[in-house]
């Protein structure tokens, strides 16, 4: 009997031996499992924050490489890229108020592509985002045929950009006084300059009707009239003051030169017709306007100029001798003169809008210059000192 109870004893034992070693090793299988599922889970986790990392950072150059593409107005597709530019032979054009403005050259466009670009300094400091909606405002406003379109532009914390199409035929300010008494002067007779007078005032009434800010334009002067490739008149510089500092604006934009800057630092619409004014007198007396002269040139003050002139009875001497020479066009400038003047009313308040202006310029009739002799030292034609002072002296609305 007890050796039956000793053997069944064993078994039972050796049984809850063998029962607790298969126990034992599940268990250690499971602890191992459990072990490798978490170090799996850690290196997924580990994996997965690396795919994310990942994924910022591409976004991150992305979003980098953006900032530093030129961006081209319209959504239109790009045509060259900010590297092109860098590359591209330039050519300084001088140095205005936004900064320093060169001519680049870009190849491989079936020949040579021509464009401007304006390195802007002196901004009021600026977001990406107002940068923006201010160039955006301008190109949606550009759509006049007298104003220079803008392209494209660049914006980065160091460097803002705007590129437009060069204008092959240079500026007003050439075209009135350069090459001064040289047989290369082309001569820039009363038909185009009455032309000009035309597609500036209409360019400045879109700008007036269709652009906001104070003064639409701000800078209207003959270096920012340009002439493309057809002797097309395209005003450009438009919409821009807006992103000057006042204190740079007040010192060097000329609707700040105007009276009313000067007596109580207010600017307007009219302030962008007074420079207008200013214009004209330039181009029928072809003498500097000390508002606008470029660094270097003397200027005149040539509203107060040309009164001294009625009043002192020299008037005949007001307007450039390759203009009044054109006896037929003596009609049309007293009356181009009667609007500068009136333009540059020392009030605000009693200068015209431009619409007014538009309606008065078209209607000066263009005069068929071949009918015109060569009046030059005549010493008796007199027909402009005689009606001058008349018109001046007098009433001078449009
Ligand atoms: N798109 C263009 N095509 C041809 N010439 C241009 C163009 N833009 C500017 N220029 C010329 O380049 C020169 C420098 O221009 P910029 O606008 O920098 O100065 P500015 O007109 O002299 O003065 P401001 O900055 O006060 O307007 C000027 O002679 C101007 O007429």
């Amino acid at each position: 009997m007890f050796l039956i109870f000793d053997f069944v004893g064993l078994v039972a034992v050796m049984l809850l031996f063998i029962l607790y070693y298969k126990k034992a090793k599940k268990l250690k299988e499971m602890i191992k499992n459990m072990q490798k599922d978490l170090k799996e889970d850690g290196e997924e986790a580990e994996a997965e924050a690396e795919a994310e990392e990942r994924v910022v950072v591409v976004e991150e150059k992305r979003e980098e490489n953006n900032k530093k593409k030129l961006i081209f107005m319209g959504g239109v597709e790009a045509e060259f890229e900010l590297n092109d530019l860098f590359k591209a032979p330039a050519e300084g054009l001088g140095k205005g108020i936004f900064g320093n403005t060169y001519k680049a050259k870009l190849e491989g466009y079936m020949g040579v592509k021509s464009v401007v670009v304006k390195r802007l300094r002196d901004l009021k400091p600026l977001s990406n985002e107002e940068f923006t909606k201010q160039v955006n405002m301008i190109h949606e406003h550009h759509n006049h045929p007298n104003l220079l379109p803008l392209l494209a532009y660049y914006y980065s914390k160091d460097e803002k950009l705007l590129v437009y199409k060069y204008a092959e035929n240079g500026n007003l300010f050439n075209r009135i006084h350069g090459e001064k008494s040289s047989k290369d002067r082309i001569p820039f007779r009363w038909s185009s300059r009455l032309s000009v007078a035309r597609d500036v005032a209409r360019a400045l009434e879109y700008l007036h009707i269709n652009i906001g800010g104070i003064v639409p334009h701000g800078n209207l002067k003959s270096t920012n009239i340009l002439l493309d490739e057809h002797e097309t008149v395209v005003v450009s510089d438009y919409g821009l003051s807006s992103l000057v500092a006042l204190p740079i604006a007040s010192q060097r934009m000329v609707s700040y030169k105007s009276p009313e800057y000067q007596s109580n630092k207010r600017v307007s619409r009219k302030s962008d017709v007074w420079s207008y004014g200013c214009l004209l007198l330039e181009l029928l007396t072809s003498r500097v306007s000390v508002h606008s002269a470029p660094p270097g040139i003397n200027g005149v003050d040539l509203s107060t100029w040309v009164h001294r002139a009625v009043r002192e009875e020299w008037t005949a001497e007001i307007f450039d001798p390759e203009i009044s020479k054109q006896r037929h066009a003596c009609h049309g400038m007293l009356k181009l003169l009667q609007i500068a003047l009136h333009c540059c009313d020392k009030s605000p308040e009693k200068r015209p809008k431009m619409t007014e202006v538009v309606r008065v310029v078209e209607n000066i009739k263009v005069v068929d210059e071949s009918e015109d002799e060569d009046l030059s030292g005549d010493p008796s034609d007199d027909s402009l000192s005689i009606t001058a002072p008349a018109m001046v002296a007098g009433d001078q609305r449009l």
